[in-house]
């Protein structure tokens, strides 16, 4: 992992570049995917799993019986953690469920918004690195208490008993033996078996996130949540221990997360770097990070406004904020995904149990997009009820702006009830 002092704001674009693939590839590869599941269906989805997966399908939906062998088979431990990360996560996006707009903008004139849940979502969840039982928690159940009707799983076809057990105990209706591109164009286009649905969510890695993508032509996608990455800010008042660690904690996702610190002083660099190295040592997944810390820089600024440049331009899945007064200082953070303050909130806090969703913008989309919560799973209705009197008082200003716009028909539309 380098270290790289003071970089001019010249040198970002290739300092904080994100890890590069052949992305060209990965399209027309997902591409002939997206197209043969369209064309061929079930048949395809067969095929497609035994050549990607090497797995031979005979039904691609888990039955009741097996998902109940699953949840028999999830220890008592295991259980009693998702129960607390459920109870913490409905709390959350059920505070998230705030009262619509209602307003008289002109006597007589009522506008407001309602709420409606999309009615059937397709949540895919990511198996193949690892089997993420937390993402099923993290999209099922902000999809529940937005009120959608239809939840269908797609996770890689080796599906984890745990991945089960979580499905099942967030009112997940169906669980498909689907992964990567196969699952998102089944997912987007229906077959025989799948049935199409409104929205697809959920992260997952390059060929997940590029058939997210190319399928939002056709139906909606919650945004490209691919690969992760965390920023963090670490002063003084920080450990380099507990820094490395959430370094480590994401760059074991995969080869290309990436981990990015910035802090103040050449020897805190130099601890981190020490420390980093040491408990990379001993990771049950080192080859993958030690992959990732190839992506990975610690960066020495002068002061907190060079470390807020950084920021705001790099625009992170994940920010960490190890710094004095970081309640301060988060109001001028423009972009991050999800932000945690101070030295004891560690982003594995918001993977799993804190509450806030891990669903979240990855490559600088947190420039423009919010991670997955409530509102995801809704859209919102507009709604006016305009009595005789409101039109008469607005009839003016909509005749005038019709007859500049040359639309005769609009106007006439009003002028006929005066
Ligand atoms: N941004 C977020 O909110 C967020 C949250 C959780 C996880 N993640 C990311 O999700 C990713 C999970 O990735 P994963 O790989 O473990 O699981 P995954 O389920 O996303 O992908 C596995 C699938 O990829 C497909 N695939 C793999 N190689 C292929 C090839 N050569 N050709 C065609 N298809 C291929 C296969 O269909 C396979 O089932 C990680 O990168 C992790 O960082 C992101
Ligand atoms: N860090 C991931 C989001 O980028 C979420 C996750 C799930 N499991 C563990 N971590
Ligand atoms: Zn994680």
């Amino acid at each position: 992992m380098k270290i790289i002092k003071n970089p001019a704001a010249e040198s970002w674009d290739s300092i904080f570049a994100r890890p590069q693939m052949d992305d060209s590839l990965i399209e027309s590869r997902v591409c002939d995917i997206i197209d043969n599941v369209r064309r061929r269906g079930d048949r395809a989805l067969r095929e497609l799993t035994l050549r990607v997966e090497g797995i031979d399908l005979e039904e691609f939906e888990v039955s009741d019986e097996e998902i109940a062998a699953a949840c028999s088979a999830v220890s008592d431990e295991l259980k009693g953690a998702l129960a607390v990360a459920k109870r913490n996560i409905e709390l959350f996006h059920r505070a998230q469920l705030t009262e619509g707009v209602d307003v008289e903008t002109m006597t007589g004139v009522r506008c407001r918004q309602e709420r409606r849940a999309i009615r059937r979502v397709g949540l895919y969840v990511p198996g193949g690195s690892a089997p993420l039982v937390s993402t099923v928690l993290m999209l099922a159940l902000p999809a529940r208490i937005a009120g959608c009707k239809e939840l269908i799983i797609c996770t890689p076809p080796n599906v984890a008993p745990e991945i089960l057990y979580a499905a099942q105990l967030c009112g997940v209706d169906k669980v498909y033996r689907l992964g990567g591109a196969i699952a998102v164009a089944a997912m987007a286009y229906g077959t025989e078996s799948v049935a199409k649905v409104d929205k697809i969510f959920g992260p997952g890695n390059r060929y997940v996130t590029t058939a997210k993508q190319l399928v939002s032509r056709d139906v909606a996608i919650d945004m490209p949540a691919g690969p992760s990455e965390v920023m963090i800010v670490a002063d003084t008042t920080a450990q380099a221990r507990f820094v490395a660690a959430d370094m480590l904690s994401q760059l074991e996702h995969g080869g290309d997360s990436q981990a990015i610190a910035v802090v103040f002083s050449d020897d805190f660099a130099g601890e981190l770097v020490r420390t980093f190295g040491e408990q990379l040592r001993l990771l049950s997944r080192r080859e993958i990070a030690e992959s990732a810390a190839d992506n990975s820089r610690v960066i020495v600024v002068d002061d907190i406004d060079k470390a807020l440049n950084i920021i705001n331009y790099y625009a992170p899945e994940h920010l960490i904020l190890s710094v004095a007064e970081a309640e301060n200082i988060v109001g001028r953070v423009e972009s991050a995904g999800s932000i945690f303050l101070g030295n004891y909130s560690p982003e594995s806090a918001g993977d799993y149990a804190s509450g806030t969703n891990h669903t979240l913008p990855t490559n600088g989309w947190a420039r423009s997009i919010s991670g997955v919560g409530v509102d995801s799973f809704t859209k919102k209705i507009t709604i006016q009820h305009i009595t005789q009197e409101g039109l008469n008082l607005l009839a003016p200003a909509i005749c005038a702006i019709a007859d500049a716009e040359g639309l005769e028909a609009h106007k006439k539309a009003v002028t006929i009830r005066l």
